[in-house]
């Protein structure tokens, strides 16, 4: 894979969506239960726990009836995988790697992070989303406790194509300055969305600023948009251009809907630092539900019919900083359950509106108003910084 190469779309695909930590683990173990050639895994999160067991359990079992597991982790999202672990799998012959390690001297470029969730069982299964390996994903003990997360499983020749980018990664980590691609001279050209119905996939991948055709052809999809536009994400600090694009397609009559974090969320300071938006989106048309069941940790977006989902939080500080890599497919079966997990997650969400808005207590408005001014404070730093 040459630096910044955008992949193209490939076609006769297959898609599954599996919704929450209970569906779509088991489906993942017995994949690599059935593995026979390798099994290849590119994750931020890794925890120890009860799903970390299960899943270093499955991936032992291979390595030793021969099958060839790579782990490529990321060296900060698993500082809390324990030093037994990682020897339980080396043991078993599990090569394993890491990427960006945190060290002093790196300073600032210790921000720079791994954020992919890829799981490649021989050349024949791909599963992407936005999980990681911690029980908070998937505790089999008590399986209704889980952050709401999908990934979906891809079989057909877009399977090459999520090769590509791991081995690209796999062989780049070794390299001392990891997160030093060339910036490109122009934008990469992002190809156009296929004319079908079904079986339509594309990789669509972010490194730092150096690589950014995830967000362009989010961007496009956006500007595009003739019926609806449903986007998930944990993170709402969304790009000034995503934000703009949003509010443009609910003025034009696009029905347009964020599925964010309620109270239920693991950084409370991140989701304060984004309802500074919450206003001028309202204003424009666009609905906000904040999703109360579970903390909502998904990156998903249906545009029309397209859909993209992955690691992607399309905030700034993903696009800055990480590695991200998303699924864009067009499909009908897709489009449609994506559809439908999104229409469920509506409806157990409290819907947002301006007088709800402007009848927040004053403890709020002192909290988004102290993290939003932070949250612009970094931002402008940085980007002086360059
Ligand atoms: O970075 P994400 O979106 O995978 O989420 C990770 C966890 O929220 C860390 O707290």
């Amino acid at each position: 894979m040459k630096n910044g190469e955008v992949f193209s779309w490939q076609h006769g695909n297959r898609f599954h969506l599996s919704v929450d930590g209970p569906q779509f683990f088991p489906r993942i173990l017995q994949r690599i239960d059935e593995a026979e050639r390798s099994v290849d895994i590119e994750l931020y999160l890794v925890e120890d726990g009860l799903c970390a067991e299960r899943v270093i359990a499955s991936l032992v079992a291979a390595a030793e009836r021969g099958v060839q597991v790579r782990c490529l982790f990321d060296g900060f999202g698993c500082l809390k995988l324990g030093q037994r672990s990682r020897q339980r799998l080396r043991d078993a012959g599990v090569d394993l790697r890491q990427y960006n390690p945190l060290r002093l001297r790196l300073k600032f470029r210790n921000l720079h992070r791994d954020h992919r969730k890829l799981i490649l069982i021989d050349d024949t299964w791909c599963f992407v989303g936005g999980a990681g390996v911690t029980d908070e994903f998937w505790n089999p003990q008590q399986p209704e406790n889980h952050w709401h997360e999908v990934m979906v499983e891809v079989s057909g020749p877009l399977v090459a194509d999520w090769r590509r980018l791991f081995e690209t990664q796999w062989a780049q980590c070794l390299k001392r300055r990891v997160w030093q691609m060339p910036l490109p001279q122009r934008l990469p050209k992002i190809p156009a969305r296929p004319d079908v119905r079904d079986g339509a996939g594309r990789v669509a991948y972010a490194a730092a600023r150096q690589h950014r055709d995830i967000l362009y052809s989010l961007l496009r999809q956006l500007r595009r948009a003739e019926r609806r536009i449903f986007l998930a994400t944990p993170y709402f600090l969304p790009t000034g251009r995503v934000r703009r694009e949003l509010m443009r397609a609910a003025r034009r009559g696009v029905e347009v809907r964020l599925l964010l974090t309620s109270r239920n969320t693991d950084h409370p300071s991140i989701r304060y630092a984004g309802q500074r938006y919450y206003p001028r989106l309202l204003r424009a048309g666009v609905r906000i539900f904040e999703y109360r069941p579970h903390f909502v940790h998904l990156k998903m977006v249906l545009v029309d019919d397209w859909v993209s989902v992955g690691s992607c939080n399309f905030d700034h500080w993903n696009l800055r900083w990480n590695l991200e890599a998303n699924l864009e497919a067009v499909d009908a079966q897709l489009s449609a359950a994506v559809a439908h997990s999104f229409e469920c997650d509506f409806e157990q969400s409290r819907e947002i509106d301006l007088q709800r808005w402007h009848a927040r207590p004053l403890r709020q408005r002192m909290y988004q108003r102290l993290w939003g001014l932070l949250d612009r404070l970094v931002i402008n730093i940085f980007n002086r910084s360059g």
